[in-house]
């Protein structure tokens, strides 16, 4: 087996069901699981490289569990993220709450991690506008109020998806010059990973 080095670390972050596991099996298998909801219990992890330019950039995503019930572990995993992915449920008003408080916990707790406020479930809305419950402007408002990148995306059709973590990528480059001078060191930097094909599962537990 050769080894995988991560060079960022990413963690998911949001209510339960909003859709983080899906974000992550779109982009990294280019699939939707159709079938029973299964709930994401304490976190699973996957490293999967980006090309960035001339470069390749390998993201270690870190797929938290929604459930409040979890609150406590996800925590443990955010620490030294140099991005998180808030996600939102688009036609779920209490999500966007939920996301808010993601928020204020990195900005209170992880000061170099940059955020993307993500809306998902677009599709739904496609089919029928009446669902959407979060205004795109308000999203949109909030995310330049804390200096975060906004997008709107859905795992179900792909919508946004590639663009989402490729932008993760792409920032985490143009910062790296700050990050090798050891302005923000994360827990993350340097860890080898035994690599199978493009990614590697370290973990990945779901609720039957
Ligand atoms: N229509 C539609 N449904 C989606 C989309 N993304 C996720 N879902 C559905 O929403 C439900 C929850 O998706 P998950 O990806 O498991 O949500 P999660 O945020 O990982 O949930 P936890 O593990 O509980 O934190 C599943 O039934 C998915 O099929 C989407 O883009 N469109």
């Amino acid at each position: 087996m050769s080894a995988m080095r991560v060079d960022a670390k990413v963690v998911m972050l949001g209510k339960e069901s909003v859709g983080k596991t899906s974000l992550v099996e779109r982009y990294v298998h280019h699939r939707f699981l159709v079938g029973p909801y299964q709930n994401t219990i304490g976190a699973a992890f996957v490293a999967k490289p980006i090309q960035v330019g001339e470069k390749v950039i390998t993201l270690g995503i870190w797929d938290t569990a929604g459930s409040e019930r979890y609150e406590a572990m996800s925590r443990i995993y955010y620490r030294g993220a140099r991005a998180a992915i808030v996600c939102y449920d688009m036609t779920d008003t209490s999500s966007f709450q939920r996301a808010r408080f993601w928020v204020k916990e990195l900005q209170n707790c992880e000061e170099h991690c940059k955020i993307y406020l993500c809306g998902t479930k677009s599709d739904l809305i496609q089919g029928d506008r009446s669902l959407r419950q979060i205004d795109h402007h308000d999203a949109q408002d909030f995310a330049d109020e804390i200096g975060a990148v906004h997008v709107e995306t859905s795992s179900k059709t792909g919508n946004n998806v590639d663009e989402l973590f490729q932008r993760v990528a792409e920032d985490y480059n143009t910062s790296a010059f700050q990050y090798m001078t050891g302005d923000c060191p994360t827990e993350e930097t340097g860890v080898d990973l035994d690599q199978k094909k493009d990614s590697y599962f370290y973990s990945c537990c779901h609720n039957n």
